[in-house]
């Protein structure tokens, strides 16, 4: 191990791009964040202006990197990325401008191209090669809208100068001068196009999708030599050497390396990812397969179950309804809630996805009276993503899992009142570890891995610690009410989106 070598990430997220420079011990030595626009054109519609996350990426890399020479006396000797998974971007290869902006993971538009090819009677051979349910969350139907839907896309295409990527691909392709056009296999996993058990881009999920070949990157493992940042970004050189969706990187980072390991992230939405070592196992609870990250000759697995709203509920309390300052006030409002008073608060502001999968679901709110005030509001807003992930934890122990105890990360998690709750609904030991940047850890992991920093899996083992371990403490009793309640407003949901359909 090089005891001063540094690693820099890039954690570029929904919300914001966050770079981390870690030291040989796994310990942060400097962090630099940028929020960026979120633009909402249409309802249901999410979209990034592809500069936006350059730009983000670029700053808060160059600055955290500066600080963290400059601190420690060592030098960042490779990069790792993790980044929101599913967006798309599109960009002329020549040019290397975006022919529109990026559509987020979140975006809905494509709700139905996704009827019609479940209609189609197509879900059946897209789940078993890509692991994936057929929904507007994954990229592959937000790649075909943009070359029906984009001026000039189809024929850039025709004429091999357009180019797709997800953000691991647009940055590379960014830091790399134009150079690199590539990704790693868990971002691929994520497209709709990734054939997970084989390993390759699938022709037959390409011709459905009306996807030409030339516009896909090349595809490596997670600890690989992706390409070289050129001078222009750092004053030297600097290889990339780690990339993974930031879902599969916050595994990793959360030292899940062994089958049965489970963590769940609560950023902007939540995902839980139970690790299923080298064997591609198929839910059938409506559950993803999905590549982790691998550091070994033989692919990795994940069971995994996405949530689109968890911490964005509180974003939703601060900037929509404008009754908090910040997302943290929603840990003291609750305590003073001091009980669910009946009110349910579905967040499915974007559909619902795992285990109901409704991209047309809307967001409501349930058991409102004269009574009800902010602080019942933002109890109902914690305790939804609580119960969300309650379903996603029945659907996992339906397919076979024992989660007794979840390993925990995100923004999100610094609510303890959250954690605890969410200890009480699920009935399940949840783990918080003193360090809840997993997501920026894992590209860390990898990156170092890759370049020489870290010496084995064994030795970033040890590097994990636990700070505080929530246990469940709530009567059987008491967590039947409160879960037939939300399981009502779930089901009220659904008939809404149903009716709406018809
Ligand atoms: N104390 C808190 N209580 C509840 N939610 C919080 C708290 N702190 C942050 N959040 C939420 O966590 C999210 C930010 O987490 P982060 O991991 O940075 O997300 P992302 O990577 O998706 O951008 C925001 O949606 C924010 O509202
Ligand atoms: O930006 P995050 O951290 O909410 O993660 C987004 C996910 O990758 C979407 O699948």
């Amino acid at each position: 191990m090089q005891s001063d070598a540094l690693i820099l990430t890039l954690d570029q997220g929904t919300t914001s791009s966050r770079a981390m420079v870690f030291d040989a011990s796994g310990a942060v030595v400097a962090v630099a964040q940028e929020e960026f626009a979120q633009h909402f054109p249409k309802p249901g519609w999410v979209e990034h202006d592809p500069e936006d996350i350059w730009q983000t990426t670029l700053d808060t890399a160059r600055r955290a990197m500066v600080a963290a020479e400059a601190e420690t006396g060592g030098k960042v000797v490779s990069i790792g990325i993790a980044n929101q998974r599913e967006t798309v971007i599109v960009w002329n290869r020549e040019t290397g401008k975006p022919v529109s902006r990026a559509i987020v993971w979140q975006d809905r538009r494509t709700a139905s191209m996704c009827e019609a090819l479940k209609a189609g009677g197509h879900e059946d051979m897209v789940n078993e090669r890509s692991g994936l349910t057929i929904d507007p969350y994954f990229s592959g139907t937000k790649l075909r809208w943009i070359l029906e839907n984009v001026p000039d896309a189809a024929s850039l295409a025709d004429a091999g100068k357009l180019a797709f990527g997800t953000v691991d691909s647009f940055l590379m392709y960014r830091l790399s001068g134009g150079q690199a056009h590539v990704t790693d296999e868990t971002n691929a996993s994520r497209t709709l196009l990734y054939n997970i058990r084989e390993g390759r881009w699938d022709e037959d999920l390409l011709r459905l999708l009306k996807v030409p070949r030339s516009v896909l990157p090349d595809v490596k493992t997670s600890a690989a030599a992706f390409c070289d940042a050129v001078p222009e970004w750092f004053g030297r050189v600097l290889p990339v050497t780690g990339v993974a969706g930031d879902q599969q990187s916050a595994a990793f980072g959360q030292a899940c390396f062994h089958p049965g390991m489970v963590k769940s992230t609560y950023g902007t939405g939540c995902f839980l990812l139970a690790n299923c070592g080298d064997e591609c196992l198929t839910s059938t609870n409506r559950l993803l397969s999905t590549i982790a990250c691998r550091t070994g000759a033989a692919p990795q697995f994940a069971v995994e179950g996405s949530i689109f709203i968890a911490g964005a509920v509180s974003q939703w309390l601060r900037d929509s309804l404008q009754i908090i300052k910040s997302a943290s006030e929603t840990e003291l409002l609750a305590q003073q809630a001091g009980g669910n008073e009946g009110v349910y608060f579905v967040p499915a502001f974007t559909g619902l996805g795992a285990p109901h999968w409704d991209a047309d679901a809307r967001g409501a709110m349930y058991g409102l009276t004269r009574g009800t005030n902010k602080a019942d509001i933002a109890r109902a807003a914690l305790e939804s993503v609580a119960y969300q992930t309650l379903d996603l934890l029945t659907a996992l122990n339906a397919d076979g899992f024992d989660a007794g105890r979840i390993r925990v990360d995100g923004g999100m998690v610094a609510n303890s009142w959250f954690l605890q709750f969410l200890a009480d609904v699920t009935a399940t030991t949840i783990d918080r570890p003193d360090m809840i940047e997993s997501t920026a850890r894992g590209a860390a992991f990898l990156s170092g891995l890759q370049s020489g920093v870290f010496d084995s899996v064994d030795t970033l083992e040890k590097l994990w610690q636990s700070e505080t371990v929530f246990r469940p403490s709530m009567h059987d009793a008491e967590r039947k009410v409160l879960v037939t309640g939300w399981q009502k407003a779930v089901k009220t949901t659904l008939y809404r989106a149903q009716l709406d359909r018809e």
